[in-house]
């Protein structure tokens, strides 16, 4: 069996708000929602993987915060893990530049409202425990 390759995606946070992407490509998965980001490159640290991802394909600037504990299957060979992420002071707004053809900053409430890729949905799970467990300003 060859050695699993890590998706990262990001959880890319605004307060209260997730970034939800709908893909448009490839086909099988064109019109479904997902976290944006991509394949680690060989030598790359997942971190900049992510902060790479989201520029090249939202045109922001953001950083990574911390991994979401866990590990999801995607198909072989690849895994997903997730990070949350936040933008930078004076980042772009996000637009859907490269992979996706919308974007949605969903509430806590509204997480539900989009059909995530099927292997997200753990995933999605874990992060919106995690935003209705932050701290309210
Ligand atoms: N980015 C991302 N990919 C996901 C998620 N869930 C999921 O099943 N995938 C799949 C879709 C793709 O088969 C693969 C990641 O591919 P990608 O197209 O986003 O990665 P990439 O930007 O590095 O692509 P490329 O350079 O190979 O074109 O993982 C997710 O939440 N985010």
């Amino acid at each position: 069996m060859s050695e699993p390759i890590v998706v990262v995606g990001a959880a890319l946070l605004d307060g209260d708000k997730l970034l939800a992407a709908r893909r448009s490509a490839p086909a099988e998965l064109a019109g479904r929602w997902e976290l944006p980001g991509g394949k680690v490159e060989p030598g790359e640290r997942p971190d900049a993987a992510l902060v790479r991802e989201l520029r090249e394909e939202l045109g922001v600037t953001a950083e990574a915060v911390e991994r979401v504990p866990g590990e999801w299957p995607l198909r072989e060979p690849y895994v997903l893990h997730v990070w949350t992420a936040r933008l930078c002071p004076g980042s772009a707004p996000a637009r859907p530049l490269q992979d996706h053809d919308a974007l949605r900053w969903l509430s806590g409430g509204e997480v539900w409202a989009v059909p995530w890729l099927d292997a997200d949905v753990p995933a999605v799970r874990e992060v919106a425990q995690r935003l209705r467990s932050s701290p309210r300003p």
